[in-house]
């Protein structure tokens, strides 16, 4: 008997936090290529990042799984916050690959992350690794030039001019980010106080 091979999305971010710009570009990767499973991958150190202040794993962590919680086909993987050191996107595919033999995967990036791939580690193996998808993001040119056409694909998602950098400043100022954000994703940035001066710790 031939197996079917599962063709599953893999949507990595830093997600600090999740919101919903994250949520419709899987959504609309899922529904335009036909895939059984999205996984989101919170970034454990992201390696573009360093310097910046970038909170807990845990934290964010715990946030994307409150946010794909509802969705039956989202799932959210710790394999690159439970590995140490920086994250690099060919460690998560490898990752992914040993826990998913039977899956084609599918790596689905914004427009303003796409035009960094060719400067990610160990780049050339990345595209046997998984097809591209990158999906429009208002504010960036969707460009791919320069990328291997055969390993990289474009996809027009509805614009949500949305950012992370923009929950943290507006929750830091005492701003609403509800309908940016799930609701879930509100009330544990209120509860733990995140992206203020007295933000609560978690156990990691
Ligand atoms: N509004 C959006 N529309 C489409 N893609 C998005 C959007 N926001 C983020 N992405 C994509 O999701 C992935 C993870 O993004 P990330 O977690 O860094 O969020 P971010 O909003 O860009 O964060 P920050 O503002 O902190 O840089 C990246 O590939 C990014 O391009
Ligand atoms: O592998 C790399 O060198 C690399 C460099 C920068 C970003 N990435 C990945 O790109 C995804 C989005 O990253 P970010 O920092 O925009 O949230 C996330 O899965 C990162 O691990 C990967």
């Amino acid at each position: 008997m031939t197996s079917v091979r599962q063709r599953v999305g893999v949507m990595g971010g830093t997600f600090d936090p999740i919101h919903h710009g994250h949520l419709v570009a899987a959504s609309e990767v899922a529904a335009r290529f036909d895939l059984d499973e999205v996984v989101f991958v919170p970034t454990g150190q992201p390696s573009f990042k360093q310097g910046q202040d970038v909170s807990p794993a845990e934290h964010r962590y715990l946030m994307t799984v409150i946010a794909t919680a509802s969705n039956p086909r989202f799932t959210t993987s710790r394999v690159d916050i439970d590995r140490p050191g920086l994250t690099y996107t060919v460690d998560t595919l490898r990752d992914l690959r040993d826990q998913r033999p039977d899956a084609d995967l599918f790596f689905i990036t914004g427009a303003d992350a796409v035009e960094q791939i060719a400067t990610w580690k160990n780049a050339p193996e990345l595209w046997e690794m998984a097809h591209f998808v990158a999906v429009t993001r208002p504010g960036h040119v969707l460009s791919v030039a320069g990328l291997p056409s055969e390993h990289v694909s474009l996809l027009e998602i509805p614009a949500l001019s949305i950012s992370s950098t923009d929950c943290r400043a507006r929750a830091r100022a005492g701003d609403p980010v509800w309908y940016l954000v799930p609701d879930g994703v509100v009330q544990y940035i209120a509860k733990y106080r995140l992206y203020r001066e007295s933000a609560v710790k978690v156990a990691s």
